[in-house]
């Protein structure tokens, strides 16, 4: 009783702070049905904590209370981040950009407004506009951080915040910790003064520098014949990247017309992730009309990159390929260009970059899930991560690139296609050079939290010993923290079987949406370019094969 006399409270506490008309009408109907238990227990949840920063900075539904996106919580965070900035000495500049998403502006002016109201300076990107923008432009003005609001390709109903320092890079530990710990210490909104102007709106010229730098991705003189179907899925990437299109010298490509436009409802897609089944119907359904070489998708805050080819066998006529086979061919591209220094990639990716990058004589490293860690390996020239996020210009972006990832895919394409050759020739190669490297994903996506955390305490308790024929020769429970890395909430299974080189299961919470991620990798010899096709065959029989018997062993 004196719990919930608490919680009433602090949500009465909350609602009389609130500075958003939205989020205060909509916590005073919760408040005023507090005795309902389902509202009891929808304002147990909002109140219970707050946001914390994840694999991408803080992320959640819109929505009143602290553990819901909304302007008391923006207004929080922009003042733990800039009292982190004063006392570090950095007190300086702050750039803040954002998407097209529901009070994504809001939230944008809103860190502007805090920043300046603490004595720094900011500057707000001109209009919505693609991330690699804002971690682009961080460096370029010499920012102390940086703030982009999105929720990348989350549902309609969230929004986002992600928060960079001035080497560009996203925050990582103690970083986050300090800031967190500097929003915490926020005890009232009325104590945190916001500017009502005096910050700067900047001009196209950020984005004519932006553009500048990754039209240097490419060879000037390379090959530009190439057809693309493209879409930004209702996010913020079609102008940006057609500017750049434009500038690199390829011929237009054909947008999707019902995605073309920003649009923070996504009405045409269950989900805005090109990963998810079905999002990309529609971009298929334009390429069968206009036989491109290529479907090329940003996600909504064009950091992503996907690429389908053409597959007769398809339904579709188009099939997408993977994270793991489009960082393959773009190290490949790199290795190409005679790029030097690092290539890396996650502990949830494919290992092919490894054998890539080792046959080219490359350094490599392999970092945690998220280019938080990814953009700080060391001497980096070359991340990318499994799902769909790829920096191939570390020194331009620190962080992934949907824009410069499309420009430098489409080089490659257009290259091997004057010698009548395709991506997927090129994936063949691969496949023969370094073996077959075949992976895949299970996930599950939860209405509850505690399915998840379960989940994870199954598999703890009750390691899998063998799947799918395969024994498991080792686990490691990456909670544990290793010499290679920092401690994190995932289990890890290499397995050994006579139909496999090697195997890989990584199972962890994802740290952006209520899901649980399980990534599979299996590595198959091929003897031969005859015997390809059958390696791909049992690859996949093996990996759905893994995928039955690990849900059976989590229990999802
Ligand atoms: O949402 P985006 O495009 O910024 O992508 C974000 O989330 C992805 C999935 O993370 P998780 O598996 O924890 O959900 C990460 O791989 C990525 O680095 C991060 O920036
Ligand atoms: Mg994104």
């Amino acid at each position: 009783m004196a719990e919930t006399t608490l919680l009433l409270d602090r949500a009465r506490q909350w609602l009389a702070e609130d500075p958003d008309p939205d989020t205060r009408e909509e916590l005073a109907a919760l408040l005023a049905r507090a005795a309902e238990p389902a509202v009891a227990a929808e304002l147990a949840e909002r109140f219970a904590d707050r946001l914390q920063f994840g694999t991408a900075g803080l992320r959640g539904e819109l929505g009143a209370g602290p553990m819901r996106m909304n302007r008391a919580v923006v207004i929080r965070a922009a003042a733990g981040l800039a009292s982190y900035l004063r006392a570090n000495g950095d007190g300086g500049l702050v750039v803040v950009g954002y998407d097209a998403r529901h009070k994504s502006y809001e939230f944008a002016r809103d860190t502007a407004a805090v920043m300046v109201g603490a004595g720094l300076r900011a500057a707000l990107l001109p209009r919505p506009l693609p991330t690699p923008v804002l971690a682009f432009a961080i460096r370029e003005l010499g920012a102390a951080a940086g703030v982009m609001v999105t929720a990348s390709h989350n549902p309609p109903r969230d929004n986002g915040y992600k928060v960079y320092l001035g080497d560009g890079a996203q925050i990582v530990p103690p970083a986050d910790a300090g800031i967190a710990a500097r929003i915490d210490a926020v005890a009232s909104l009325t104590e945190v003064p916001l500017a009502a102007d005096g910050w700067q709106v900047l001009g196209e010229e950020v984005l004519d520098a932006y553009l500048a730098r990754a039209l240097t991705v490419l060879d000037p003189a390379g090959p530009r014949e190439l057809e693309v179907v493209y879409t930004p899925l209702h996010g913020v990437g079609r102008d940006t990247l057609l500017a750049a299109w434009k500038q690199a010298g390829f011929p237009a490509p054909t947008v999707v017309a019902a995605q073309a436009e920003p649009d923070p409802d996504f009405p045409t897609v269950a989900f805005p992730n090109p990963e998810e089944p079905g999002a990309m119907d529609l971009a298929f359904a334009t390429a069968a009309t206009v036989g491109p070489d290529l479907v090329i998708a940003n996600d909504p805050d064009a950091d992503r990159c996907a690429v389908a080819v053409p597959d007769p066998a398809a339904g579709s006529g188009w099939r997408m390929l993977r994270g793991d086979e489009v960082g393959a061919l773009l190290g490949a591209a790199l290795v190409a260009k005679h790029a030097t220094g690092t290539f890396a990639t996650t502990i949830v990716s494919a290992t092919l970059l490894g054998r890539i990058a080792e046959a080219a004589g490359l350094d490599y490293a392999e970092t945690l899930t998220g280019f938080k860690w990814l953009s700080r390996a060391e001497g980096l020239r070359y991340g990318y991560e499994e799902a769909l996020g790829y920096c191939v210009d570390p020194e331009g972006v620190r962080d992934k690139d949907g824009i410069t990832a499309a420009l430098l895919i489409a080089e490659l394409a257009a290259t091997l296609k004057r010698s009548g050759r395709t991506l997927t020739d090129l994936l063949d190669d691969l496949a023969l050079t370094h073996g077959l490297h075949a992976t895949d994903q299970l996930s599950a996506r939860v209405e509850d939290l505690s399915l998840i955390t379960a989940a994870m305490g199954r598999l703890r308790e009750q390691p899998p010993t063998a799947l799918a024929g395969l024994r498991v020769t080792r686990a490691d429970d990456l909670s544990a923290g290793s010499a290679e890395l920092p401690p994190t909430d995932g289990l890890r299974y290499y397995l050994a079987g006579e139909q496999v080189r090697s195997a890989r299961i990584v199972v962890r919470p994802s740290g952006t949406e209520p899901k649980l991620k399980c990534y599979l990798e299996v590595v198959l010899p091929v003897a031969g370019a005859a015997e390809l096709a059958d390696a791909r065959r049992a690859a996949a029989g093996l990996l759905a094969a893994l995928k039955r018997d690990l849900a059976a062993a989590a229990g999802i």
